[in-house]
């Protein structure tokens, strides 16, 4: 929807209604494999604040054309022949008619919410009008994608066809076929007798489920993403007025968020960023993809257990080894599977096919053959190098080993090696089976070739390549530091629920302390005395932070390690909801503590931002 586009737009309506004598239908139809993609994203962010009245000129603009088209008094056929999305979507819509080609592999909807927009090209008014305030919440509020079949159930497509080739004959032969019904050249909403499927905001029954809309909403967004509550107030404001005043309303929703930063914000990071990461932008260019066939991992702790998940999972052979948790590491598996058999999304066979990949031992032996092998035991230099060496002897020819350290050096860790241009950092997040992203870290001696190893995860978009610049993790340190502030406000006094609270409500979706309780305050504390270590060697004293100390009191003095050793600064009752640990209060709450709720989230943010421009300054891709 480029200026050229709502300049031939304009045009074309022009000449309908110039020629609208000798008009019998009109096809909306698409030369490309896609059917129509939607607003110019590129165009919407180059718009900024003082833009809006242009924008909003603009798009009253392509509505116009638009209803030009569909009032014209003659059937317009919408022909399908891919994906339809956004204002493409919208474009379909303009048709009485719509046909669509059957494909699998077609979308139709709108995901304007979830770049930071709306569906403001008359996608709100009409889904509304069709579908009834309620049902069309899914496809406006949510951006619930659909395919042709799925359109055809909900009257949205009218027709399916097998092939392209048939779209344009049967375009043809509904338009003849319509000749002299007024119906067919009308939509459902600009007919007299229109009602709105399940009514409008006046029904009472109606009016009650929307007055806990905007709450349900609000507990979804925490107030921070405007699109999807302008969405709504335009469904609903729209609902209650007549066609041509609700595409106004509309209209002026999406011209205010088009040309706002939030909307700026989203459109690159989840459509460009995310697009140029598929396409590979972290992979090195020349190697091929890689699938290692057997993969070792040394021990089965929380990381070992869900590495050994995943790479099950995916087919691949496993042997997992721990002095005495290996079988309690593949029992991890078991349990994430059985969740999947008990509720109908996993056959037996299926699961039984994954365990039987997994084999547990306690012998370095069994490790014979693998080409990649990962390490994951504790968080220790000396434990680390000794079995580094016991089991890479064991890698098959070619192969090579990585560690899941969090914070230890992959350049140091690798002078344990033998092949030290064959060790890389291969960094798992906590819980594997749910974080999609997978640090590849390079040490100063690994070769390139090693980051192959970026197909251990299902697909692209989910490795960060922290390169040898860094020689250490872009995650880590990041998380690190964020936990560090606010394990620190703890220390400060601050209540906990408060900070707990406050870093949800700007935005992440569990607070700092729960966080450090799934990674385990153990292995902080495990870093910790690392560090110590690594300062008293080069004859230095650490000075710990005040996080860092509070994490080692809650451990050495509390014994409380965290999550999976029973609890941290949460309680984990049985079958419940976690619940922070009551002594917090008394421990390390100080009453006459002051404290402003808007400096905490500052504090939140801004230690992220710090972080995110460190980042870039150290080339991390
Ligand atoms: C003032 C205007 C008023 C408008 C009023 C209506 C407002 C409307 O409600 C808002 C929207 O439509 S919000 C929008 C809602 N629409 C969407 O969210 C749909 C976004 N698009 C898609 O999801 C996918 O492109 C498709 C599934 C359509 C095709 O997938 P595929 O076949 O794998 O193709 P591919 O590899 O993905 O793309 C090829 C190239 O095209 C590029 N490009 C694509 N779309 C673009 C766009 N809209 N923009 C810019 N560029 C776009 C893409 O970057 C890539 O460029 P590169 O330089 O070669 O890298
Ligand atoms: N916990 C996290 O969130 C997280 C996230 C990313 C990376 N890591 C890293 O992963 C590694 C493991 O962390 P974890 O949280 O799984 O620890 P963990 O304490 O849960 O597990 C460590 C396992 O190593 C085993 N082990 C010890 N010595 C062994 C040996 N000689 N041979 C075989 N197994 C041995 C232990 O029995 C234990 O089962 C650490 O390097 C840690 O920094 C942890």
């Amino acid at each position: 929807m480029c200026l050229q586009w709502q300049t031939d737009l304009t045009q074309a309506a022009e000449q309908v209604l110039k020629d609208k004598a000798s008009i019998q239908g009109i096809i909306l139809a698409s030369a490309k494999s896609t059917f129509f993609a939607g607003a110019d994203l590129k165009g919407v962010m180059r718009s900024q604040a003082s833009d809006g009245p242009r924008v909003f000129t603009e798009i009253e603009g392509i509505k116009k054309a638009f209803r030009t088209i569909e009032t014209l008094g003659v059937p317009v056929v919408s022909c399908l022949n891919g994906t339809a999305l956004g204002g493409g979507w919208e474009v379909a819509l303009i048709g009485h008619h719509r046909i669509a080609t059957a494909n699998p592999k077609t979308q139709f909807g709108l995901p304007e919410v979830t770049l930071g927009l709306i569906p403001g090209g008359g996608g709100i008014t009409k889904m509304t009008r069709q579908l009834g305030l309620l049902a069309a919440q899914p496809y406006v509020l949510e951006s619930k994608l659909f395919g042709p079949e799925e359109a055809q159930k909900l009257g949205l497509v009218h027709e399916i066809v097998a092939s392209d080739d048939q779209l344009r004959p049967r375009a043809l032969a509904h338009i003849a076929a319509a000749q002299g019904q007024p119906e067919a050249a009308q939509h459902l909403w600009d007919r007299k007798d229109y009602k709105m499927p399940g009514g409008t905001p006046s029904n009472p029954k109606i009016a009650g489920m929307l007055s806990v809309a905007p709450a349900v909403l609000k507990q979804k967004t925490r107030g921070l993403y405007p699109a999807p509550e302008a969405a709504l107030a335009a469904m609903v404001e729209g609902a209650m007025v007549d066609f041509d005043t609700a595409m106004r309303i509309e209209s002026r929703y999406l011209a205010g968020l088009m040309t706002s930063q939030v909307a700026r914000n989203m459109i690159n990071t989840f459509f460009f960023n995310m697009n140029s990461i598929k396409g590979g932008q972290s992979r090195p260019k020349a190697a091929p993809r890689y699938k290692p066939q057997k993969v070792g991992i040394l021990g089965a702790g929380m990381m070992g257990s869900g590495i050994a998940y995943s790479q099950a999972s995916r087919g691949i052979a496993t042997v997992l080894k721990d002095r005495e948790a290996a079988e309690k590491g593949k029992a991890y598996s078991h349990k994430l599977t059985q969740k999947r058999v008990d509720k109908g999304r996993m056959t037996a066979d299926k699961q039984a096919a994954l365990l039987s990949l997994i084999q547990p031992t306690a012998s370095a032996s069994d490790l014979k053959g693998c080409d990649l092998i990962i390490e994951a035991v504790f968080e220790n230099r000396e434990l680390k190098a000794k079995v580094t060496q016991e089991a890479e002897p064991m890698l098959a020819e070619g192969g090579f080993f990585a560690s899941n350290t969090s914070t230890l050096p992959i350049s140091g860790l690798a002078t344990a090696s033998a092949n030290a241009n064959k060790f890389v950092g291969i960094h798992f997040f906590s819980p594997v089976d749910k974080m999609q992203l997978v640090e590849i870290i390079r040490g100063a001696q690994t070769m390139t070739r090693r980051l192959r190893v970026l197909r251990l995860r299902a697909g692209p978009g989910q490795v960060a390549d922290c390169g040898e610049r860094l020689a250490r993790f872009l995650y880590q340190p990041y998380l690190w530091h964020l936990c560090d502030g606010r394990r620190g406000m703890l220390g400060e006094g601050i209540p906990a629920p408060v900070i707990e609270n406050l870093a949800m409500q700007v935005g992440m979706p569990v607070g700092p302390l729960a966080v450090l309780d799934e990674t385990a305050l153990s292995l902080s504390v495990h870093v910790l005395d690392q560090t110590r270590e690594d300062f008293a060697k080069e004859g230095k004293t650490y000075q710990a932070t005040p996080g860092e100390l509070l994490v080692e009191r809650m451990v050495k003095e509390h014994k409380r390690p965290g999550r999976a050793a029973g609890g941290g600064f949460y309680d984990y009752p049985a079958g419940q909801k976690k619940v922070l640990w009551p002594e917090l209060k008394t421990r390390f709450e100080k009453s006459g503590v002051s404290y402003s709720q808007q400096d905490i989230k500052d504090r939140l943010l801004y230690r992220q931002a710090v972080e995110t421009a460190r980042c870039l300054q150290e080339g991390v891709c």
